[in-house]
């Protein structure tokens, strides 16, 4: 039997069993209409729908790319810098803000709202719809499609469309002249882009509105099932701990906080640590009954951590910002206050070698990851040894007691604990 064959009978055998699942679950008919659900119906608990989806997705992609062959397979990729443009155009001149859910809007109507001609209009919206974000409905009017309208409902996915589109794209289209200076003190891509020698948090400091914009982006990080919050707060321990007190260092706006003081009301004090700014708009917008437990400090983490002896500190996608020299120093400055019962958890992407992701979906998203943290940040992701010399550089009395991936998690929960 021929790949293609094989491929195709895989794909067959798998979406029916998808296909009835759905059914079973009495689910809305898949549809690239506005009214679509956001994700695909969760999977959790039913891991033979789940392998037969990601195969399905696997083996599509295979199937397509066969189909196509290989200089189309380069096209693709190459072109995929208009794809980014066009949305850039989109998020910057607020197309989608003027298209109403309701209805849509002729080209005349977002001509007048976003100051950009019919003409211009119609390439961006023409190449986009080939993505189904926005389509035309008849040659002069636009309507929203599922992905289209996802950005419009949830605020953070717009904050996070609008960040990569407005600041990881520019860092990407810097990065071989980033890689071209190897001086240890070198700019990263989004530092050329953006015309700063300063790490991304201390600029993002001084642009309040991109700083917004970056938290809202962080909590549309967590929208991606891998990223659900989910999995830290139901992937640790947390009930056999006794009244305890949480440290979120570099916790954003606090909002993993918020669920862990939600699922778990034995821990009694969570506090969120990050810079000033950040913090302040994370405590304007704590749950009133969460007042007194969450609470929030202005802390740089490079110094000494004031809250000694909390039972755990945790730190979720911070060490991964940083040199491996820093990360120790950041850690080290935690270590210096923890008690022999204190955890340090970091909550990391842990790389693996190329291929062994449980899926090509897996594998593409961490070496998405992997290269994104090259652009914007000058480092990368770590494997399993890799943060082992993190933790041991940073304090040889700290070992490392447990990596755990919670099935469906990009992310492994890794446990520090003091020698005895
Ligand atoms: C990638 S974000 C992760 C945020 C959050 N923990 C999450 O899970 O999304 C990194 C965080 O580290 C904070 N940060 C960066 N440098 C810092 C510093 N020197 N002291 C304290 N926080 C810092 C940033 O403001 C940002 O909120």
């Amino acid at each position: 039997m021929s790949c293609i064959t094989h491929l195709s009978e895989n794909i067959a055998k798998n979406t029916a069993l998808v296909g009835q699942w759905l059914a079973s679950q009495n689910a809305k008919e898949l549809t690239f209409e506005q009214d679509a659900t956001a994700e695909f119906p969760d999977t959790v608990g039913e891991p033979n729908v789940e392998k037969a989806r990601l195969a399905i997705l696997d083996d599509t992609k295979t199937l397509h790319d066969l189909i196509a062959g290989p200089g189309e397979v380069l096209r693709r990729i190459c072109w995929g810098s208009v794809d980014n443009s066009a949305q850039q155009c989109i998020y910057h001149f607020n197309v989608l803000g003027a298209v109403p859910l309701d209805g849509g809007a002729t080209y005349d109507e977002i001509s007048t709202k976003t100051n950009l001609s019919t003409s211009q209009l119609k390439a961006l919206v023409r190449q986009s719809a080939t993505n189904r974000v926005l389509r035309e409905d008849d040659p002069e009017h636009v309507v929203h499609t599922a992905s289209s309208a996802l950005l419009l409902k949830d605020p953070a996915m717009m904050d996070w469309y609008g960040h990569t589109v407005e600041e990881m794209f520019p860092a990407g289209a810097k990065l071989a002249q980033a890689l071209e200076n190897t001086a240890a003190t070198k700019v990263s891509a989004f530092g050329l882009a953006f015309g700063t020698h300063e790490p991304i948090y201390t600029f993002l400091e001084k642009h309040p509105a991109r700083q917004a914009r970056f938290f809202g982006a962080m909590e549309g990080v967590g929208r991606d099932y891998g990223h659900s919050l989910e999995h830290i707060v139901n992937g640790y321990p947390w009930a056999q701990l006794q009244n305890a007190t949480v440290v979120d260092v570099g916790g954003s706006s606090g909002f993993m906080s918020v669920a862990l003081a939600m699922a778990h009301p034995n821990l009694i004090k969570v506090i969120v640590q990050d810079y000033k700014h950040t913090i302040e708009e994370g405590a304007a917008q704590l749950p009133s009954n969460l007042v007194g437990r969450v609470s929030f400090m202005a802390h740089d983490f490079f110094n000494q951590q004031p809250l000694a002896a909390a039972d755990v500190y945790i730190m979720r996608h911070v060490c991964h910002n940083w040199s491996t020299d820093n990360c120790a120093k950041i850690i080290a400055n935690i270590a210096a206050v923890m008690s022999p019962q204190s955890k340090l958890l970091l909550v990391e992407v842990v790389v693996l070698p190329s291929n062994q992701e449980e899926s090509s979906v897996a594998e593409r998203y961490m070496r998405n990851l992997d290269v994104a943290m090259l652009q914007m940040l000058n480092t990368q992701e770590r494997s399993e040894s890799e943060w082992r010399e993190v933790v041991r550089s940073a304090d040889t009395r700290l070992e490392l007691t447990s990596f755990v991936r919670p099935k469906g998690s990009w992310d492994s929960i890794i446990e520090i604990s003091m020698k005895e």
